[in-house]
């Protein structure tokens, strides 16, 4: 069975410089790992947050890299220099809101600038490019609250197989297919 490729993008001046280590990326892996019952690889990324810069590391990871998802953190807030939202919506033929509403709706009860987030998701050829915000804290946050339909998504456009440890979460696919 061929390892299911999931690009894990960084989007952060300061990490990108480093000036800070990066949490964010790291904490993608080690949520991936923690749930996946598959063999995945992850190709890992980190950008600052130019709008250019993401679009190119996106297409990279989606085209060249075949990664069927593609984790981004950071750069989805309301300043100037947040961009990911809109580099995502740049390489995307389809756009997936529903991701963004939810995890707003769950990172509510964590924060209460949870809606300052404009994070989203959406679909690039046989690949799903999922927002998260800058913090690490909001990683398995909102990975809980849409992981579960992240597998039936990719089974939509034609990605692999993906399969999750049941006792840590379980992929919803209608019919149990
Ligand atoms: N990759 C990361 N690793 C560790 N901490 C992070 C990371 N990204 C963000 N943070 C933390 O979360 C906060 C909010 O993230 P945000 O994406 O708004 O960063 P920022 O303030 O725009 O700065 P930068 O783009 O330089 O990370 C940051 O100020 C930082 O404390
Ligand atoms: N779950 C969760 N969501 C969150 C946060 C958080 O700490 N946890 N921070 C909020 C804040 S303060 C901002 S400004 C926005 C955008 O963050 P970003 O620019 O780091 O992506 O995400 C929001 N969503």
């Amino acid at each position: 069975m061929e390892s299911i490729r999931i690009g894990i993008l960084t989007v952060s001046d300061r990490a990108s410089r480093g000036e800070y280590e990066d949490r964010g990326g790291p904490a993608i892996h080690d949520y991936l790992a923690e749930i996946l019952a598959c063999q995945w690889t992850p190709v890992p990324r980190i950008v600052s947050d130019d709008v250019a810069g993401i679009q190119d590391a996106l297409v990279q990871l989606c085209d060249r890299e075949r990664c069927s998802l593609v984790v981004t953190t950071g750069g989805t807030g309301p300043a100037k220099r947040d961009v990911t939202p809109e580099a995502t919506e740049r390489v995307c033929e389809k756009m997936m809101p529903g991701f963004g509403e939810l995890m707003r709706k769950v990172s509510l009860e964590h924060v209460p600038t949870a809606i300052l987030s404009r994070q989203t998701a959406g679909i690039r050829g046989s690949s799903l490019i999922v927002n998260l915000p800058g913090k690490p804290s909001a990683i398995a946050e909102c990975l809980d609250a849409v992981f579960p339909a992240i597998p039936y998504c990719i089974d939509l456009i034609d990605g692999p197989r993906i399969e999750t440890k049941t006792e840590r979460l379980v992929a919803f696919r209608p019919q149990g297919k």
